[in-house]
């Protein structure tokens, strides 16, 4: 990026921090603009003041007459020193209200626009690098914030300061910008520096970060430490570090260079503004006290500047980060699930017409063109080898993802025209990774429903999927947190989580039951109470059960077979096993593996 690019973007970069304060408390912002304003003001004030003291002082007469006749403009300035510092506390104040509420506010919108995007956004990788850099810009809010108010503060002590060299001598305000331009240049200079280090290393900082989380979890300590893939990880992450690192590294001459340039032309210039002040005052063309004024106005010009160089290019490296944030929040919106108007109600009928689904940025549909008819009260197996696209056709039939190809309908209401979250309430959907949530079982039975319902009802839920007796040993019965390894509680085995899952989509009673291997990780009498509740219900809604249990297959009404995307076999289980196609093949391997 170029540095003409990387300046103008500084103004973008505060005016979009502005912006986003102002929309979480206008009244904090009113009070840093205000005070800041203020302290500027505390700063014309003092220097005035400092001027016309050093004019007494610097008078010729009796040094106890001087002093008392520079008291009061003495006093002045301590004055507006004063109100200036205290100025600058309150904007400190606000600044600390401020930065909460837009860090709790970006944080929010962040989850949300996750939870409403629509489910095929996460199946493309760029989705979630978008959502990594969001994640980072929401992290540095408050850094933002801090150099807003630094710059805004700095800008406005700077052109305090200019306008009383100004007033000084119109030539002391071109000395001083003078002065000033190699810092500025030098500031600008390492900031593209630090931008170009960042760039270069983002894709080892995505990669670095989303393995973190895997090496870290505590649903994955147990395999990473008996398998000992330790080692191995350990040094593929410290490799990820390593490249990160080099590059910053790499860097760090650069920097060198160009802080060194810059402090010695600034040396050079600030030197410079002594030879013309000198000039002045020399001939008699300036007043010796207005020179020394105009020395204290200097110094403050110059601190200011050094604030708004670092603080601009803070601003400008804490704003790409705020731009990954908006990049993300334009992206999910965009995403957002937004379908149609129409409600739909329990289906009777779902109908797939040669519908298919192609993941993005996939050469090929992962699914179809298939046409499938599910009908309420029945119970439908869906059977298929590892991905044969038995997960895929349930999100479509969920409308989860809306067919690439073809249609997917409710009793006629086509999905990708209905209101999903219409759809998504007549939905009990037991995925094959199950949320385990780190809540109540109470909350865990409930979750997705509104309302608080009576004991019974949970209790009979979690009688369906024989969950009751565990539940009743609890501590704290359908009220024990299960979050142990958060903040504690009591947790579950991994079955006794399916049981609660499916104990949870069925208390949901939906008119369409989804089960993606919901026994995998139960024991006997778990299985059979999922069967039996499965089977309890069937008349009232559709049923679909992806499993890889033949014996489970045999319990419903209807085997539909999935072999590479398409529908290769439909109809009852004691048919379809002797009609010697691909089901029938699926029977007899199970029955050689003994399963
Ligand atoms: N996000 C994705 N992007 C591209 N392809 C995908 C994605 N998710 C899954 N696939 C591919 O889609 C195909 C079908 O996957 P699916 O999960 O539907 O299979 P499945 O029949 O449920 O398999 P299994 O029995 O192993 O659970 C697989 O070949 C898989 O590689």
């Amino acid at each position: 990026m170029s540095l003409g690019r990387m300046l103008r973007r500084i103004p973008a970069a505060l005016a979009r921090t502005v912006r986003l304060a102002w929309s979480v408390d206008r009244w904090m912002v009113l009070a840093v603009l205000g005070c800041q304003l203020a302290a500027g003001a505390g700063t014309a004030v003092t220097l005035a003041a400092v001027a016309r003291s050093m004019e007494v002082l610097f008078g010729a007469g009796d040094p106890a007459r001087t002093v008392r006749e520079a008291a009061p403009a003495l006093l002045v300035a301590a004055a507006a020193t004063g109100a200036g510092a205290g100025a600058r506390l309150v904007a400190e104040w606000a600044t600390r209200r401020l930065n909460p509420k837009i860090a709790g506010a970006m944080e929010l919108a962040l989850v949300d626009l996750h939870m409403r995007a629509e489910p095929a956004a996460f199946d493309d990788p760029g989705f979630t690098d978008r959502s990594r850099a969001a994640e980072t810009g929401v992290g540095r809010a408050m850094a933002l914030t801090e150099d807003a108010k630094a710059l805004t503060e700095g800008a406005v002590q700077l052109a305090v300061a200019a306008s009383v060299l100004t007033v000084l001598h119109p030539l002391l305000l071109a000395v001083l910008a003078l002065s000033v331009v190699p810092r500025a240049v030098g500031g600008a200079v390492a900031a593209r520096i630090d931008h170009q280090v960042f760039e270069a290393s983002t894709s080892a900082r995505t990669t670095r970060d989303v393995m973190r989380w895997f090496l870290t979890t505590p649903d994955l300590a147990d395999e990473l430490r008996a398998n000992t893939m330790r080692p191995y990880l350990y040094r593929w992450y410290q490799q990820m570090c390593e490249r990160v690192e080099g590059r910053a590294l790499a860097a760090a001459p650069r920097f060198l260079r160009v802080g060194a340039v810059a402090a010695v032309l600034g040396g050079v210039c600030t030197a410079g503004l002594w030879a013309p002040l000198a000039g002045l005052v020399l001939p008699g063309r300036m007043p010796a006290a207005t020179a020394g004024a105009a020395v204290v106005a200097a110094q403050g010009a110059g601190r200011a500047l050094g604030n708004l160089v670092r603080y601009g290019a803070a601003l400008f490296h804490d704003g790409l980060y705020l731009d990954g944030y908006h990049r993300f929040v334009a992206d999910a919106g965009a995403r957002r699930v937004r379908r149609g108007t129409r409600a739909v109600a329990a289906p009777r009928e779902i109908r797939l017409e040669a519908a298919g689904y192609t993941h993005p940025g996939a050469e090929r549909p992962t699914l179809g063109p298939l046409s499938l008819t599910l009908r309420r009260g029945e119970v439908v197996a869906l059977v298929g080898g590892n991905g044969a696209g038995k997960s895929t056709l349930v999100r479509l039939v969920t409308g989860l993802v809306t067919a690439t190809s073809g249609t997917v309908r409710w009793d006629g209401a086509d999905l990708a025209r209905a209101d999903a979250e219409s759809v998504w309430r007549q939905v009990g959907l037991v995925p094959q990774n199950i949320g385990r949530w780190p809540l109540t079982v109470r909350e865990n039975l409930h979750l997705g429903q509104d309302g608080t319902p009576g004991d019974e009802a949970l209790w009979r839920a979690a009688r369906r999927v024989g969950m009751d007796e565990a539940a009743g040993r609890m501590p704290h019965g359908l009220d024990t947190l299960l979050a142990r390894a958060l903040w504690g509680g009591h947790e579950l085995s991994g079955g006794q989580w399916q049981r609660l899952a499916c104990g949870r989509a069925l208390h949901r009673a939906p008119g369409l039951l989804v089960l993606d291997e919901p026994t995998s990780a139960l024991d006997a009498t778990g299985e059979q109470h999922v069967l039996a509740a499965v089977r309890e219900g069937a008349r009232e809604r559709i049923t679909l059960m992806v499993t890889h249990r033949l014996d489970h297959a045999r319990l419903a009404d209807r085997v539909v077979v999935l072999a590479g995307g398409r529908v290769v076999e439909d109809g009852g289980f004691t048919e379809l096993a002797s009609a010697g196609g691909p089901f029938t093949r699926l029977c007899e391997e199970a029955a050689r593996v003994g399963r």
